[in-house]
């Protein structure tokens, strides 16, 4: 069985971060693991704390993993703090690590900073550099590049920018723009756009951390980076047309719906 590392925060109610990439792990058949960077208390209507772990155990807890298991992707999306880059990025490097998805988490859609406002130098050195795809929601991708975007021409030359900081691949996401929900795929040579309808709903919380665990789990499986961004696409849109009210808030999307209907379940 392939195996997928996530290093992210805990999402207390389910929808987002660690709880979201495992159970993204799992509907794909992939062995789920993780690293816990912070834990935020958090429900359907807003983040209202948040506990960074210590450098040393995010070290220890990415160490104690490499020195045992042969891991086929990592995740990375909640990073906190440049500190936690920091030792992301110095404990990572020492291990043959592949397949490294960056979801640049910064503002969650409820308006909390998950990332420091003072990090963003740090995430944009030490961690696009490293990975094999970053996928940027349209403000995390203004706030790299440090430019407005306001389409599909805009969305382009983020991508290219962010390919041009060093990274293998770059998805910009649409998920926040009007119309349809298309996200635009930069490879070094080309632009490939990855379109679905947009759907009414307000449950939408995780769609990135979704998004990025479902991408990891098609490399760790073999797809190209093409494959594997539209297996993921199809994924997340289906896991948002099944998605569900939990509290008085934003609701989660379904990760096991094909599974539930399937069993007679649903
Ligand atoms: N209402 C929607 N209908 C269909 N797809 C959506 C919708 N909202 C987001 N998506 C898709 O979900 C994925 C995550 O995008 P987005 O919500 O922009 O990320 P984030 O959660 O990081 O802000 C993208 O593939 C995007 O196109
Ligand atoms: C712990 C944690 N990590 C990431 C997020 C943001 O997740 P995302 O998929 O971007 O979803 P929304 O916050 O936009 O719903 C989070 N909320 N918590």
């Amino acid at each position: 069985m392939k195996k997928v590392l996530t290093i992210a925060g805990s999402d207390s109610c389910g929808g987002a971060g660690i709880q979201a990439d495992l159970k993204t792990f799992s509907a794909h058949g992939v062995y789920g693991m993780s690293v816990i960077t912070a834990v935020t208390a958090q429900n359907t209507q807003g983040v209202f704390g948040v506990q960074d772990i210590s450098e040393e155990i995010i070290m220890n807890q990415i160490e104690v993993i490499f020195d045992d298991i042969e891991v086929d992707a990592v995740k990375i999306g909640m990073v906190s703090k440049t500190e936690t880059i920091k030792v992301i990025h110095d404990t990572l490097r020492k291990y043959p690590y592949k397949n490294l998805v960056v979801d640049p988490v910064m503002v969650s859609k409820s308006g909390y900073h998950l990332l420091q406002p003072d990090a963003k130098k740090a995430l944009i050195h030490y961690l696009i550099p490293m990975a094999t795809l970053v996928t940027p929601n349209i403000l995390e991708a203004e706030v790299i590049t440090g430019k407005r975007i306001t389409g599909y021409k805009d969305m382009e030359k983020a991508a290219v920018e962010i390919h041009q900081m060093g990274a293998q691949y770059a998805l910009i996401k649409g998920g926040h723009l009007e119309g349809d929900a298309m996200d635009i795929l930069f490879d070094g040579k080309n632009v490939t756009s990855f379109n679905s309808p947009r759907i009414s709903t307000e449950n939408t919380h995780g769609t990135g951390c979704t998004l990025s665990s479902a991408i990891a789990s098609n490399l760790a499986k073999g797809h190209s980076i093409k494959e594997a961004i539209e297996l993921a696409k199809n994924y997340i849109t289906m896991a948002i047309e099944h998605s569900f009210s939990i509290g008085k808030g934003v609701g989660p999307t379904h990760h096991f719906y094909q599974l539930y209907k399937n069993a007679g379940l649903l």
